[in-house]
């Protein structure tokens, strides 16, 4: 069905333990995962679940033990060229300025330099960057080497967009900016985003359906919900709404569990 962006079906994910490298570790199991065109997906899950395997199996980073990936309908085979990827750690190449950054990819798909440049100055300016081209990211606060990464992203118009915890590493107020532009620029493009956070309130802010996955080993979705809320949104606003509350609580509920199961696994694994 073309009207599914990307389509993760009946996927399982194995890896050798790293403690015992005889054994197997089933990080997912039975998992599908659907994103229509232009849909806002969050998935949410306790620390260590298997969220990351999951994006990495829709970005082809990764090739799952079993199952399907489909993109736009089609079997997805090697690296995901429809989709690009904003993960937590920084992605910025620190000997190349902002614009250079910028510019990289388009050059790399072949644009001619003069107009890579225009192109990345114009989505500088875009996520508020304007006059910042030349510097080098660690000229740069953390917040602006984040809209300096989502213009890296951005500028190649994927028509899927995977965020793994991008502003994990943000302060708070500079992290509801960052949340409040993706949503403006998703708004005005309107591509299909799956969004992988560990933060129910960011989560439910920001999408149109959140999915909540168990705790590990053999994570799969074990609800899902429609977030009904108005758009557009303003991340810090909308968190007062009577249904954000509703929402919040009743995917707490689900949530609360796993989390507590995620949590004493960590607590196994650490003594
Ligand atoms: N390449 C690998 N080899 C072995 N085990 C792996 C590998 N990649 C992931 N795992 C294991 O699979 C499980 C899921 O990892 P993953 O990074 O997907 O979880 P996550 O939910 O994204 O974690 P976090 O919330 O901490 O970001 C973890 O137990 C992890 O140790």
């Amino acid at each position: 069905m073309a009207d599914h962006a990307l389509e993760l079906i009946d996927i399982h994910c194995t890896f050798r333990s790293k403690d015992d490298r005889s054994q197997r570790y089933t990080a997912v199991a039975d998992t599908t995962l659907r994103i229509g065109e232009g849909e806002f997906v969050s998935v949410v899950g306790p620390t260590g679940c298997g969220k990351s395997t999951l994006l990495n199996v829709g970005a082809g980073l990764l090739e799952p033990s079993s199952g399907t990936v489909r993109v736009f309908g089609q079997p997805l085979t090697g690296i995901n060229a429809r989709a690009g990827y904003m993960f937590q750690s920084e992605a910025l190449m620190p000997w190349r300025s902002a614009l250079d950054n910028v510019m990289v990819g388009l050059q790399y798909r072949g644009v001619a330099d003069a107009q890579a440049r225009r192109q990345a100055e114009q989505w500088l300016a875009r996520v508020g960057l304007a006059g910042f081209g030349d510097r080098y990211p660690h000229q740069l606060s953390g917040g602006m080497r984040k809209r300096t990464a989502l213009a890296q992203v951005l500028a190649l118009d994927p028509d899927i967009i995977l965020m793994d915890e991008p502003f994990s590493a943000l302060d708070i107020q500079t992290r509801q900016l960052m949340e409040n532009e993706v949503l403006e620029l998703w708004a005005a493009k309107k591509k299909a985003v799956l969004f992988i956070t560990h933060d129910l309130d960011e989560a439910i802010a920001m999408s149109d359906r959140v999915v909540v996955l168990s705790a590990g080993p053999a994570t799969h979705p074990i609800g899902e919900f429609t977030i009904d809320l108005p758009r557009p949104r303003d991340v810090a606003e909308v968190r007062a709404h009577p249904r954000f509350v509703e929402l919040h609580t009743q995917i707490w509920n689900v949530l609360r569990d796993e989390v507590l199961k995620g949590y004493a696994q960590q607590l196994k694994k650490a003594a």
